[in-house]
């Protein structure tokens, strides 16, 4: 019996995801100790990274969320639409970590660093779980990325396919 209504391909395992994101959270533990940091979680795809990594940080944090969508190629030239900016005194003299489920064309990420810039921050570093390779030549703001990634439609862990396959433990590619 086919699992998924789509052609689905397991691309990384659930045990990859975490021993990365524990990695990453012990070497955010040491570089931020005895600091207090901004946490910015990018809705809706970087829910599940966001939440697994908090709960592994020691240092003081300061959380909150904004939410976007990337509509590029369909109603608007460059398709990045706001549905919840942060105001917020969290953002101006602050250390600002952003964690995002993954850059592709990189204009969601153009717009988050542009955005957070204009509210003076101390730092801002931007953390994606994945970074899909060839697809952003010309992004030019600092980022990290806890994975390469192919060409090619991804889902699972937050990431969703017409509003379905979010909840999957493991990352997928979709393929025809
Ligand atoms: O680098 P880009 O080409 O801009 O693409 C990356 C963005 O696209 C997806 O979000 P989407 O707009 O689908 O919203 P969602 O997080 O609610 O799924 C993804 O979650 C990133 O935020
Ligand atoms: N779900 C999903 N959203 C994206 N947004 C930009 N690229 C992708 C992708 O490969 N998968």
């Amino acid at each position: 019996m086919k699992k998924f209504k789509h052609n689905l391909e397991l691309l990384i395992t659930k045990k990859e995801i975490h021993e990365k994101i524990k990695k990453l959270a012990s070497s955010l533990n040491a570089q931020y100790k005895g600091k207090e940091v901004t946490i910015i979680g990018v809705m809706n795809g970087g829910l599940f990274m966001l939440a697994d990594l908090l709960k592994k940080l020691k240092f003081k944090v300061n959380i909150d969320t904004i939410s976007i969508a990337n509509y590029t190629n369909i109603h608007f030239s460059k398709g990045v639409v706001w549905q919840k900016k942060i105001h917020k005194p969290i953002i101006t003299g602050n250390d600002v970590i952003v964690i995002e489920d993954i850059i592709d064309t990189g204009y969601t990420l153009t717009e988050i660093y542009e955005e957070l810039a204009f509210w003076n921050p101390k730092s801002i570093r931007m953390i994606t779980l994945l970074d899909k390779e060839g697809t952003h030549p010309n992004f030019k703001y600092p980022y990290e990325s806890l994975f390469k990634v192919p060409n090619k439609f991804i889902v699972g862990y937050g990431l969703d396919m017409n509003d379905m396959y979010r909840q999957l433990d493991q990352i997928y590619t979709v393929e025809q």
